[in-house]
């Protein structure tokens, strides 16, 4: 159970929404494991069909809690359950964006089926500016998804990609007026659940295809990802995140 994170279940859809929008939305351990045990629910009732991932307030997600990072070896480690439990999910996942998707907050929608994202929603994946790697597969699936040089923009220089960006990309489903957006994601996941059940399984099994190359980059990106956040890199950009400055690396 998480206060930040509320789970409202509505005609056999499980929704989850992100509630903590004074730190816009970031994740921290708790709410890992409350989604995570939502999605395990989820897929184990078979009165649920589907899961909507949606945030309240002006962000959708501003990643992973920073203040989490820093709180030893096992930093990360609720994350990485939370990333193997949507990248192995068998039931439709739609999400509804809106504002700020960073980290976590962007590479957990490459495993969502329909991404709906009103205009100002904007995608962020600093992993290399916080002196860490790529999570969830997203160093697999954003280049194959956009193309590398698309890819390596976000990835490498960390820019951000506005809405009409990820909607070329194909990041996303499609661009929705804000004051639509979750009715909109709403009818979708509505919309599927009225399809047959099996055949719309087994075609999102099909489209996702062999899972295997995927669960090995999320555990090879998982060990670097230890690695990397107890990096000098690392505690600078986190430091200086909370200090409100700019970081400060050093080459050697
Ligand atoms: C396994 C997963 C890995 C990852 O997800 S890695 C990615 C981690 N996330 C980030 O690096 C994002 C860090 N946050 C930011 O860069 C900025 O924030 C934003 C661009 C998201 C928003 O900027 P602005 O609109 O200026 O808001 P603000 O004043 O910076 O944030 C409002 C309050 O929210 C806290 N906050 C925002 N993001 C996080 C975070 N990720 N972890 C912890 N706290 C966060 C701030 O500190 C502040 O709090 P206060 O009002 O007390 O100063």
């Amino acid at each position: 159970m998480s206060d930040h994170i509320a789970i409202v279940e509505k005609a056999g859809v499980i929704e989850i929404q992100i509630d903590r929008p004074e730190k816009k939305n970031a994740l921290t351990a708790t709410m890992y494991r409350a989604m995570t045990a939502a999605l395990a629910d989820a897929s184990a009732r078979a009165d649920i069909g589907a899961v909507l991932i949606a945030g309240r307030g002006e962000a959708f997600c501003a990643g992973n809690d920073l203040k989490d990072f820093t709180a030893g070896p096992e930093g990360g480690a609720a994350a990485f359950d939370f990333i193997r439990a949507i990248a192995a999910f068998d039931k439709p996942l739609v999400a509804a964006v809106q504002g700020l998707a960073v980290g976590v907050g962007t590479t957990m929608l490459f495993h969502c089926d329909l991404i709906y994202a009103a205009p100002d929603a904007r995608f962020v994946m600093p992993f290399v500016n916080l002196g860490i790697v790529p999570e969830a597969g997203s160093s697999l699936l954003a280049p194959a998804m956009m193309g590398h040089a698309k890819a390596a923009a976000m990835l490498l220089l960390g820019e951000p990609m506005d809405a009409d960006g990820a909607d070329r990309s194909g990041l996303i489903t499609a661009i929705v007026p804000a004051d639509r957006l979750l009715d909109h994601a709403r009818a979708k996941v509505a919309a599927l659940m009225a399809k047959p059940p099996q055949a719309l399984a087994a075609t999102r099994r099909l489209m996702k295809g062999d899972p295997a190359a995927l669960n090995a980059r999320i555990e090879e990106e998982a060990r670097l990802f230890r690695e990397t956040l107890a990096s000098p890199e690392a505690q600078e950009a986190f430091a200086a995140f909370f200090e409100k400055r700019a970081p400060v690396f050093k080459h050697s």
